[in-house]
């Protein structure tokens, strides 16, 4: 069938919107027609050429929600007119990572997605004898796209599309990171480093967790009320710290007794190696956890002296917030219809599918929090 799609053609370029070519679902696959996705960071860190499984052509986006329009033979966890959220960290229940019930890191068709491909090996996107790769099994970006069965989470059909894809990605994110990840407890002490559509649901996770001391930490003054919309009880920008932000951080945390300072976690949600650091190092001697969301470029790395370890600090990550795709996205969902969690306020812009460029433009200045193309 045709679709239309905005294609990553080139490293570095603008997206293309045009018409492609979509076959439909194999054996253990569904096709879905996407109604609404949200543009990640992500998206234009692998677009930017900075990502090191990058590859191009590609449909990219992995932020939708959309309907069940067909299945392939042998699917029978969702049918025709299902509501669902495509998931790049599927939920197979089946490999060793999944029934571990250590990670969310399922390694069904872990290898297969990296290339690009759906799990037999082949694109079911092209432009006539040219095919064009899947971006994090979703490619979102096209108005249908084809999924493995385990790679969607059946929703609520009353939710709206155009707010719960931001599920998809950056609400789960950043709220998995602080439930499933950190575990943060009531009363607790934390720093987000990053204010943007990661940082912000990180500090309305930790307002649902409980935390009383929630300090964010932005370059742009400007999140400042962004964070404070969401449960923020401080802010401070590293420009106007002055050289070492962490003793100043340190400081601001200083709780007890013995007036030994830092938070009871911290996180980064920007991407940045010395930002990392900062969080790590800002975090509590003795049990502090520093949580890395954010994704760096191809050979960046992170460091710090190993005594800030030894000294019982604990530097760990999180993909797509811990949270298993099929079991924790439909109650999230769910979270968002009670008016649990919010996330509305936080799409600040809306666009079709022509105008995708814009959402990139947006996120460039620091002017949106998440764009949504609505097809
Ligand atoms: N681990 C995971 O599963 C996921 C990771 N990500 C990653 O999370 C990061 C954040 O994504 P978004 O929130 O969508 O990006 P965004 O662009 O909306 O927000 C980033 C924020 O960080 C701030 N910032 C940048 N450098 C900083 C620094 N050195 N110190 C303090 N603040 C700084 C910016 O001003 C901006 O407000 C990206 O690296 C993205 O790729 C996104 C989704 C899932
Ligand atoms: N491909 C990159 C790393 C990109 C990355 O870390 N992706 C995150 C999700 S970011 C979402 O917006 C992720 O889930 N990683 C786990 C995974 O298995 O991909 C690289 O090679 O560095
Ligand atoms: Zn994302
Ligand atoms: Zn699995």
């Amino acid at each position: 069938m045709d679709v239309r799609a905005a294609v990553a053609v080139q490293a570095g370029k603008p997206l293309e919107v045009m018409t492609v070519k979509l076959e439909g679902p194999k054996a253990g696959e569904v096709l879905v027609e996407v109604k609404a996705t949200g543009i990640c960071h992500t998206d234009d860190f692998t677009l930017s050429g900075a990502d090191p499984e990058g590859l191009f052509p590609a449909i990219l986006g992995h932020e939708g929600a959309g309907i069940v329009v067909d299945v392939g033979p042998g699917v029978t966890s969702v049918k025709k007119g299902d509501h669902v959220i495509p998931l790049y960290t599927p939920e197979c229940r089946e490999c060793p990572s999944c029934l571990s019930r250590k990670t969310n890191l399922c390694t069904a068709i872990r290898s297969t997605q990296g290339q690009g491909v759906m799990p037999d090996g082949t694109s079911r996107f092209s432009i006539g004898k040219d095919k064009i790769h899947h971006y994090m099994g979703c490619s979102t970006f096209a108005n249908y796209t084809v999924l493995p069965e385990i790679a969607v989470a059946k929703v609520n059909p009353d939710a709206p599309f155009d707010k719960i894809c931001y599920i998809g990605c950056g609400v789960t994110t950043g709220i998995g990171a602080v439930i499933n990840t950190a575990k943060v407890e009531i009363g607790s002490t934390a720093i987000v480093f990053g204010l943007g559509g990661i940082g912000l649901n990180v500090i309305q996770g930790l307002r649902l967790a409980g935390a009383d001391m929630i300090i964010g930490v932005d370059l742009n003054n400007d999140k400042k009320a962004w964070g404070e919309r969401f449960g923020m009880t401080h802010f401070v920008n590293p420009k106007e710290v002055g050289d070492d932000i962490v003793p100043y951080l340190v400081n601001m945390t200083k709780r007890g007794a013995d007036q030994i300072g830092g938070a009871d976690y911290t996180f980064d949600c920007t991407g940045n190696t010395r930002a990392m650091r900062q969080a790590l190092e800002a975090s509590h001697r003795g049990w502090g956890k520093s949580v890395v969301i954010g994704v760096a470029g191809a050979g960046q790395e992170i460091s710090t002296r190993p005594f800030q370890l030894v000294t019982g600090r604990s530097w760990m990550g999180t993909a797509f917030g811990g949270a298993r795709g099929r079991t924790d996205v439909p109650k999230i969902v769910d979270w968002y219809m009670e008016g649990k969690i919010e996330i509305d306020p936080m799409i600040t812009h809306t666009m079709p599918l022509e105008d995708i460029n814009k959402g990139f433009e947006l996120m460039h200045g620091g002017e949106s929090i998440r764009s949504v193309v609505i097809y």
